[in-house]
């Protein structure tokens, strides 16, 4: 009969040892696992990107129930272990479950330190720690406005970038004069204040919360210095706190954490200690790289039988990288300036670069890097193999050795440096599974070595690899997959749907093995995409694959009222029309009427139950504000009133917006149509912008206005309209069937680069444009639908109707 292992805690330094069990001897133990959490084993780390809105919630899933049942897991999940029998070898569960164990794993986390203040047990007081906290943060940003996170360390600033992305004013009160002071100098954190508050982040420093005060619900804080701040939601995240109830009530030998040895044995045979509720060595980490490592040496010890075999976990070196966007910031190891240590710095105004790196005994002993962390890898290497340095000239030591201009540092690191920190994965390994194990995706390096599966800091890194270790193969290759429901990529799925005739969402999910037979949120607007633009004319639109502003039409606001904008041509209105938007904004109590950057009239605050009758009522088209397909055509004045004018840049604007109107595309499209260099229709910073000159148009592509600034870049030049239009046709038609579903121009110009686009562009225009005019001819006006059809208005509009 097999051993009986004992998992307490489905998280992620338990998996893992289960993980690495598996992979040595997969039959060797009977395995049960008790999870306090309702859900299987998910990459907690990512709540961080899912509340930033960078990942989603299923995607962040490490281990699939399938995985489980599989290796014969015996998962219990929602259910707490309540108490250990350490005599009797069982354990019992919340719900009254008792197990017996031959060996007892114990990786329960940590919890998060909720300051012991007056008020903080009122709602709206929450920590950062599962996906129930953040999902609270997302519930409450839709109806509350400030939010207040406690603690600007490491989770603080991750949790208070999220609530700026979602919407919230975002104050920060840190204790200290310097955020992050366990990771960063106090240069280094001076420039993060700054980068952060540049992104819309209020600091208030040196501040201790003395109460939290509201009347059940809190509303907001009491400083010692007797200042007071509004909040609607406190996160607090000031630290956290080993979580070794259990093992304190059967008298294991406790400190901060449990104690564990070299090989996370604990004080009491047969029970064994991981992750953040070990203390090994006096030290209790809370980052998943020494927990995968201590996990490792647990797998070994306890498939061995016995210590001999196993080399002992004698402590790691732990690096930090802070994940939010448009921020580089790492620190490894201990980068404290005392009498016997040196430090070489560069700090370079101009880029806002920052770099520390402290020596001691000709070994690198810690180092900060702020603006510009490409020598990471490198600096962690010789950290972590103790190199002596007394051979290399100081100043190789700070920038990249040997790269060339354009080549990524990882392709000149040795095979034995770490790519993938979080993991302990080398860029040899990592070659060598692209190599050797067809592993020729960001996803298949990540099953295969277990690289990028944690924060993902690594992943330019490995993309880098791909392409070197691949070369001209790798374009088609790396595509990522679409999602966790298929391991085939966007191009994979389109090139299926193409060849193999499939018409329906259902049929293509059926037909190409589809893991979950629903889809997700993910893939079912992907596909839906994919197969009107592949069969324009059969595909008949599924609107349950939409996101709910596109099934209703209109843009949902932040407080569940809507948006309705409705098309001006060309940013061209006229007095019927204003008259028409004034009488349904008075009759319906329009809150804000305001005039959007696109040139158009939005209105906003409208009640679901009244969307029908304020379309009906101002017959007028709409203007698709909330739809992945053509937004607006922004024009300048133009040849007709204005003395710079050499084109008639509205007349232009006008014909490409009705020509364009209601095209499906793989995610928003914007024109910007000036008719001379001064540029008054911001034509650069648009996905086709036209900036007019004399006897002719210039044609610009690529550009974005948004949260990735990006200027066009010139496609070509065209005589007159005609061509103009035929250009703008072909680009949009490539466009639309190269790009990756929700993959805006400048990110697709970005990855295949404008060369291949414009020789594509030139040498199929004709074809190309042709098919877009057929995708155009099935154009019909939504909402005009939508008035004359009873049972979807009563389906859709009722208050409180199905979304
Ligand atoms: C938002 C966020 C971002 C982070 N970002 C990073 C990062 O970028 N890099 C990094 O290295 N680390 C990061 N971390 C830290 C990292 O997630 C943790 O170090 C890691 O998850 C710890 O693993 P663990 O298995 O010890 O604990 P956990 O992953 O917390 O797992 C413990 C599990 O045990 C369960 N449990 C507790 N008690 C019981 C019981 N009695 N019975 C049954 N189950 C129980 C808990 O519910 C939990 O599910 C981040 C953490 C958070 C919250
Ligand atoms: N990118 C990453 O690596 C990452 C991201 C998120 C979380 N984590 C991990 O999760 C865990 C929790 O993170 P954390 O940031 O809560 O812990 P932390 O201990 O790293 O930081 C807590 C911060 O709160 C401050 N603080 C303490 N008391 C305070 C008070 N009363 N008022 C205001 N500020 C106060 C501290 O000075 C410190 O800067 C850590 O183990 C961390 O390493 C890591
Ligand atoms: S872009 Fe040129 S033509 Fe158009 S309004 Fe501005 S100055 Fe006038
Ligand atoms: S470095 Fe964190 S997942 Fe690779």
């Amino acid at each position: 009969m097999k051993e009986k292992l004992v998992l307490i805690g489905n998280g992620m330094a338990g998996i893992r040892c289960l993980e690495e069990i598996i992979a040595i001897e997969p039959e060797r133990f009977d395995i049960t696992v008790f999870g306090d959490e309702p859900h299987v084993n998910y990459n907690r780390i990512m709540l961080s990107k899912v509340l930033q809105g960078n990942t989603q919630m299923d995607e962040i899933v490490l281990n699939r129930r399938s995985w489980y049942e599989t290796n014969g897991i015996h998962l219990h999940t929602g259910d707490a272990v309540a108490a250990i029998d350490s005599t009797g070898k069982t354990v019992t569960s919340v719900s009254g479950k008792t197990v017996p164990y031959d060996h007892l794993i114990i990786a329960t986390g940590s919890n998060p330190f909720i300051l012991p203040l007056p008020g903080a047990d009122q709602q709206g007081v929450i920590g950062f720690r599962n996906i129930q906290d953040c999902e609270t943060m997302m519930t409450y940003a839709k109806k509350k406005k400030r939010a207040v996170v406690i603690g600007g360390g490491l989770l603080g600033l991750e949790a208070a970038r999220g609530l700026l992305n979602l919407n919230m004013d975002v104050y920060v009160v840190h204790v200290l004069d310097s955020l992050m002071e366990a990771q960063l100098d106090a240069q280094a954190s001076a420039m993060l204040k700054e980068e952060l508050e540049a992104q819309g982040m209020t600091f208030l420093m040196n501040k201790q919360t003395i109460q939290l005060n509201g009347d059940g619900h809190v509303t907001g804080l009491t400083f010692k210095d007797g200042s007071e701040l509004a909040a609607d939601l406190v996160v607090m995240a000031v630290g956290i706190r080993p979580n070794i109830k259990l093992a304190q009530e059967i008298g294991l030998q406790t400190n901060r954490a449990i104690i564990v040895n070299d090989y996370m044995e604990t004080s009491l045979p047969d029970i064994y200690a991981v992750g953040e509720c070990a203390e090994h060595r006096g030290v209790a980490y809370g980052l998943v790289a020494p927990l995968y490592e201590q996990g490792k040496t647990l797998a070994k010890r306890l498939v061995s039988g016995s210590r001999s075999e196993v080399t002992p976990y004698t402590g790691s070196v732990v690096f930090t990288q802070l994940k939010v966007s448009g921020v580089d910031v790492f620190s490894a190891g201990d980068f404290h300036e005392t009498e016997e240590t040196k430090s070489i710095r560069v700090h370079d105004e101009f880029d806002r670069v920052y770099k520390k790196v402290v020596i001691e005994e000709n070994r690198v002993r810690g180092a900060v890097l702020f603006g510009d962390t490409s020598d990471a890898p490198r600096l962690l290497d010789l950290m972590r193999k103790r190199t002596d340095i007394s051979s290399l000239s100081k100043v190789e030591i700070l920038p990249a050795e040997n790269s060339t201009p354009g080549e990524h540092p990882v392709v000149t690191m040795a095979a034995d440096e770490i790519v993938c920190g979080c993991n302990g994965v080398t860029k040899g390994r990592i070659v060598q599974a692209i190599v050797e194990e067809n592993a020729v995706t960001l996803d298949g390096v990540k099953e295969t070595t277990n690289a990028c599966r944690s924060c993902g800091g690594c992943k330019p890194m490995i993309e880098a690899l791909l392409e070197h270790t691949l070369g001209e193969d790798f374009q088609v290759k790396t595509a990522d997959t679409l999602c966790n429901c298929t391991d085939l990529s966007h191009e994979q799925v389109a090139t299926e749907i193409r060849e193999k005739g499939l018409q329906t969402t259902k049929e293509v999910m059926n037909v190409l093995g589809w893991k979950n037979e629903e889809g997700c949120s993910k893939c079912r607007p992907a596909l839906n995409y994919y197969l009107g633009m592949i069969h324009p004319l059969e595909h008949e639109d599924e609107p349950a694959s939409r996101f709910v502003n596109e099934r209703l039409h209109a843009n949902i606001n932040k407080d569940g009222t809507f948006s309705v904008v409705p098309r001006m041509y060309g940013g061209v209105t006229d007095v019927q029309q204003l008259r028409k938007i004034a009488d349904v904004a008075e009759k319906y109590n329009v809150p804000l009427l305001k005039v959007t950057g696109g040139q158009r009239i939005d209105l906003f605050g409208v009640k679901k139950e009244d969307l029908p009758h304020v379309w009906k009522e101002l017959d007028m088209p709409s203007g698709y504000a909330y739809g992945k397909t053509l937004r607006t055509v922004k024009t300048c004045v133009g040849e007709r009133f204005c003395r710079f004018g050499t084109q008639d840049s509205v007349g232009f604007g006008i014909r490409m917006e009705k020509k364009l109107e209601g095209m499906s595309s793989p995610h928003k499209v914007k024109l910007g149509v000036s008719a001379c260099p001064r540029n008054c229709a911001e034509s650069l910073i648009k996905d086709v912008g036209l900036v007019g000159l004399e006897g002719g148009w210039d044609i610009y592509v690529g550009g974005n206005g948004g949260v990735d600034l990006r200027q066009g870049e010139l496609l070509g030049r065209v005589g007159n309209d005609d061509e103009a239009e035929q250009l703008i046709l072909a680009f949009l038609q490539l466009y639309r069937e190269n790009a990756r579903y929700l993959e805006r121009t400048s990110a697709w110009i970005e990855r295949v680069g404008l060369e291949s686009v414009k020789e594509q562009v030139f040498a199929r225009q004709p074809e190309l444009a042709a098919r877009l005019e057929i995708t155009l001819s099935t154009f019909q006006e939504p909402w005009k639908a939508i008035v004359e059809n009873d049972e979807v208005k009563n389906q859709l509009f009722q208050p409180g109707g199905v979304q």
